[in-house]
């Protein structure tokens, strides 16, 4: 055992070191250091880890791919976006995790999502590594031929990275079914192979499962039921918001619903809709599914809606809040503001979606506050059961899968639970995230020696 005194200050200096070999790279300093300062109590048990390097070995990928991605425009001018894909850790599996297209990519983006991957993935308790990649590409406005074009080139230089044993790509904000399946199109027709396992969110009809679509924002609905049974509650009859209204939103929406909660509010990038009523599911998949258009369009087909341009969704009162946008979309401010307005739980579809001043104001209220990389672990838990269905050549019915699905949710819940308590901080599902998803992975570095 070493104290925890040398324990923090080695810490300490890894995340100085990460910052200083990782200038600029903001989101994944920040995800570095909420993961640090969480695994002083496991570290300080398991002196092996400092002696080995574990920690400093995690933090540094194994493998950056960044490219470039030339393509032409439907009128025929040239574009040139930058693509990446980080390989970060492939101790228990290998690298698992989406593509996100949005202008605001980077190194630094890619970098964070793809070291949360690595702990949500040991979490699922499937044999998943940690990666992501994606590119400043907006698909925005673009043409359906536009984005074939792009995926298509996206793949022509990342395909030979990619593998159903090494890399497998799904989606993120920006990727969906159909560019999943102008990648895999491409994929095929350069590697000459059906390798259905190459990929994941695959359509139905060509080695897709069902439920992949709905996994995220029902895993992360399930998850935060547990938490409120923990504490002798439920999801029925609550007031919830749901930001976003891409994939994750639409289907924690669907998953509250069901359990009888009422999802009040939604939004986009553009703005927010606050329906008193409860929001219409069918239509916002009609609009945003189907015809692809902005969120404020719902506001036109129910007269008691309200749109706000560039709204604060989380000023609308509400029990339950569930991110499902993008990263850093809470912060302390708008933390305290739902803690004041009676919200008791907080799940995050997104990834790190709550700022380092939001999570401390959650903790501090002691409301059910449960991170992403536990919390939205459904989609990629459901990937690695594509997986299994395309490596059997078999396909599970929707409600063996959806079974499947919530089973692996309780499992990553108690998890979490018990860890924390395990560690003297119960309720704390960051610390149980973190050291739970760690220890995995750490046991099996240590495993492979030296690499
Ligand atoms: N798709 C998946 O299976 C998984 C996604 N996630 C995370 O969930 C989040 C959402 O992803 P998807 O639903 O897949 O993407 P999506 O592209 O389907 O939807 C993203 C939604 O967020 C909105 N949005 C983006 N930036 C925003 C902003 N600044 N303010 C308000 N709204 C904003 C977009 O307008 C859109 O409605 C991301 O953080 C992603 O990393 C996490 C686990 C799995
Ligand atoms: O399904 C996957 O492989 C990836 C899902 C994902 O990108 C995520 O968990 O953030």
């Amino acid at each position: 055992m070493v104290s925890m005194a040398k324990v923090d200050e080695k810490l300490h200096g890894i995340y100085q070191d990460v910052v200083k070999r990782n200038p600029g790279e903001v989101e994944y300093h920040q995800a570095v250091a909420e993961v640090l300062e969480t695994l002083g109590p496991v570290v300080a048990k398991n002196p092996e880890y400092l002696e080995r390097k574990i920690i400093e070995r995690i933090c540094e990928p194994e493998r950056q791919i960044i490219f470039r991605v030339p393509w032409q425009d439907d009128k025929g001018e040239v574009h040139i976006n930058r693509g990446f894909r980080v390989q970060f850790n492939s101790a228990i599996g290998p690298y698992k995790g989406g593509i996100r297209f949005h202008p605001s990519v980077y190194l630094g983006i890619i970098k964070f999502l793809g070291f949360e991957q690595i702990f949500k993935n040991s979490l699922t308790g499937m044999p998943i590594g940690g990666g992501k990649g994606g590119s400043d590409f907006d698909p925005k406005g673009r043409s359906d031929d536009e984005i074939m074009r792009f995926c298509q080139s996206f793949i022509t230089e990342l395909f030979r990275h990619l593998g159903e044993h090494t890399d497998v790509p799904a989606g993120d904000i920006g990727v969906g079914g159909r560019e999943i399946g102008y990648m895999f199109g491409q994929y095929k027709r350069l590697t000459n192979r059906w390798e259905a396992g190459v990929l994941t969110g695959k359509g139905l009809k060509w080695g897709g499962s069902l439920v992949r679509p709905e996994a995220t924002g029902y895993g992360a609905t399930y998850f935060v039921n547990e938490a409120l049974k923990v504490r002798n509650d439920s999801l029925e009859g609550k007031t919830c918001l749901v930001s976003g209204s891409g994939n994750v939103a639409i289907y924690t929406i669907e998953k509250i619903q069901q359990l009888g909660g009422k999802c009040v509010a939604c939004s986009d990038s553009n703005g927010v809709i606050y329906h008193e009523n409860g929001l219409d599911l069918a239509l916002i998949k009609q609009l945003k599914e189907v015809e692809r258009r902005r969120i404020a369009d719902y506001a036109s087909y129910h007269k008691d809606a309200r749109y706000t341009a560039n709204g604060n969704i989380w000023e609308i009162p509400c029990q339950v809040a569930m991110p499902s946008a993008t990263q850093n979309e809470i912060n302390g401010k708008d933390a305290a503001i739902l803690v004041k307005n009676g919200c008791i739980a907080v799940g995050e579809g997104a990834n790190m979606p709550t700022n380092p001043d939001g999570i401390k104001v959650f903790q501090d209220a002691k409301i059910a506050y449960c991170p992403g990389k536990a919390c939205n672990a459904g989609g990629v838990a459901t990937s690695a059961l594509e997986m299994q269905q395309n490596a059997q050549r078999d396909s599970w019915t929707f409600e063996e899968t959806e079974k499947k699905l919530e089973k692996i949710m309780v499992g990553i819940h108690k998890l979490c639970y018990k860890t924390a308590e395990e560690y003297g901080q119960a309720g704390n599902y960051v610390l149980g995230a973190n050291i739970a998803g760690f220890i995995k992975v750490a046991d099996a570095m240590v495993a492979h020696g030296l690499i």
